[in-house]
């Protein structure tokens, strides 16, 4: 429930990549699906950072490559509660978002679901804008999240 109306999001959870399958991760499909994009990494796992950094790219260089698809894209870097842990900084992740022109958050998904529920208030905000700017034609059609990025490397933790 947003601004007292519902808001109804379909996400596509993109399955973690080997390398040599990055390619595809991030398809053409899907991002004339998407009217966003939600890349996380986890801040305890660089290599998911650096995975993150080439989905960034990737998103970009398919969206120069397309039409006029404006869709935002949001930089998450997940497991905030574990700082003894980190391997990325805030700094870094600001900054590569800043770099791709994406939003940035840091957020803790397994303590409160309050960081993701921000989240996606925020991407809902830019689609809005994005929309009414008249950048974007279509509706609300979904949303690519990228969460393999984070957690599938490390699954025994
Ligand atoms: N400490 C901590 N653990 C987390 C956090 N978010 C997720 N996890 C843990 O990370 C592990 C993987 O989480 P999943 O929700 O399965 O991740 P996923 O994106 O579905 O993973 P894939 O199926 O590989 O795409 C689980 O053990 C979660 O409990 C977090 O913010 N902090």
């Amino acid at each position: 429930m947003v601004g007292g109306r519902d808001v109804c999001f379909s996400i596509w959870d993109s399955t973690c990549p080997q390398a040599a399958e990055l390619q595809g991760w991030v398809s053409e499909k899907q991002l004339r699906w998407a009217d966003g994009f939600v890349v996380v990494y986890s801040i305890c796992d660089r290599s998911s950072f650096h995975l993150a950094r080439q989905q960034l790219q990737r998103i970009r260089q398919l969206k120069r490559r397309g039409s006029s698809e404006k869709a935002p894209v949001i930089l998450v870097g997940n497991k905030r509660d574990l700082q003894h842990r980190r391997a990325v900084s805030s700094e870094e992740g600001r900054l590569l978002a800043l770099s791709t022109n994406s939003g940035f958050f840091e957020i803790s998904a397994a303590e409160t679901y309050h960081g993701a529920l921000v989240v996606f208030h925020e991407l809902l905000d830019l689609v809005r804008d994005s929309r009414s700017s008249g950048k974007k034609a279509v509706g609300i059609r979904g949303i690519v999240r990228t969460m393999s990025a984070v957690f599938g490397r490390r699954r025994t933790e």
